[in-house]
């Protein structure tokens, strides 16, 4: 079996592949390298033959997460590398190297997706970040902005009144009416920031390539911006689509 992480700022989303990587035999998201060491551990049988991550993490961080597998499984881990050009998608940083990994994958899995047209790639995890990837693979650059929980902590931390906990704040999410409550205002608003996002973002990639073009949608937070765009593809596993072409096993 193959373990795959995509290890963000904010949360490890992870999964399982059988052998022949062909299905999905378990998958999760955890907050801490301790936590995702004890769900694998519940999942029987288990017979892990390696793995492969993303992080954009710091180096010590990764390290220490890559340690921790192979000491706990006794398996080898692969991690994503920056690179200039891969699969037909060439890096549009001016220095490839600081390109986040997560974005550099779910380009490759995008444009793969694509079938190598144009290409709007948007994730809204920790950061929201959208990416243009042309036509014959040329990455134009992209761009990122505070993600969800980045604004909503914003307004927490640097107000006096605004606050409120989680579950109110999932609640508030049903609906997109104007707020009656602090809670509903400002989950709502930010919601919209998103969303508004998306627009501004679409109408770029359609000033370059016309109708000619295919938005992803992916991230933790993907759900609050559906439908926005309803041309738009949610696929939530991008991430992973890229890893596995980034770092094939065997
Ligand atoms: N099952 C889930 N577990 C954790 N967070 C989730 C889940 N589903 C949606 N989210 C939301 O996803 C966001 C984080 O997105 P994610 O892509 O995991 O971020 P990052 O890659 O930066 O860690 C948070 O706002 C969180 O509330
Ligand atoms: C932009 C990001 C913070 C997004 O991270 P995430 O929200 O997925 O945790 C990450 O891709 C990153 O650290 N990038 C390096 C800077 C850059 O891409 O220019
Ligand atoms: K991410």
């Amino acid at each position: 079996m193959i373990l795959e992480l995509d290890c963000g700022n904010s949360f490890i989303k992870w999964r399982v592949l059988d052998a022949l990587a062909s299905a999905v035999v378990s998958e999760g998201v955890v907050d801490s390298n301790h936590a995702l060491i004890e769900r694998l551990r519940i999942i029987t049988p288990l017979s892990l033959g390696n793995c492969r991550l993303v992080s954009v993490r710091t180096t010590e961080e990764t390290g220490a997460l890559i340690e921790l597998i192979e000491r706990e499984f006794g398996i080898a881990v692969v991690g994503a590398k920056p690179a200039r050009e891969m699969s037909g998608v060439r890096n549009g940083y001016e220095d490839y190297e600081r390109l986040g990994l997560d974005r550099w994958l779910a380009m490759l899995g995008g444009f793969h997706l694509a079938g190598g047209s144009s290409c709007l790639i948007l994730d809204f995890g920790t950061a929201v970040t959208a990416d243009f990837v042309a036509a014959g693979g040329e990455h134009l650059g992209g761009f990122i902005c505070p993600g969800m929980p980045l604004m909503r902590n914003q307004l927490r931390t640097h107000t006096r009144k605004i606050r409120y906990g989680d579950e109110a704040a999932e609640r508030a999410l049903s609906a997109h009416v104007p707020g009656r409550t602090t809670v509903e205002a400002v989950e709502r608003g930010c919601s919209f920031m998103l969303r508004g996002f998306v627009l501004t973002q679409v109408e770029l990639a359609r000033a370059y390539w016309g109708d000619d073009f295919t938005v992803f949608i992916t991230g933790g937070d993907a759900e609050l911006v559906r439908g926005v765009a309803p041309e738009a593809r949610v696929v939530p596993d991008l991430v992973f689509v890229g890893l596995a072409m980034a770092c094939p096993l065997s």
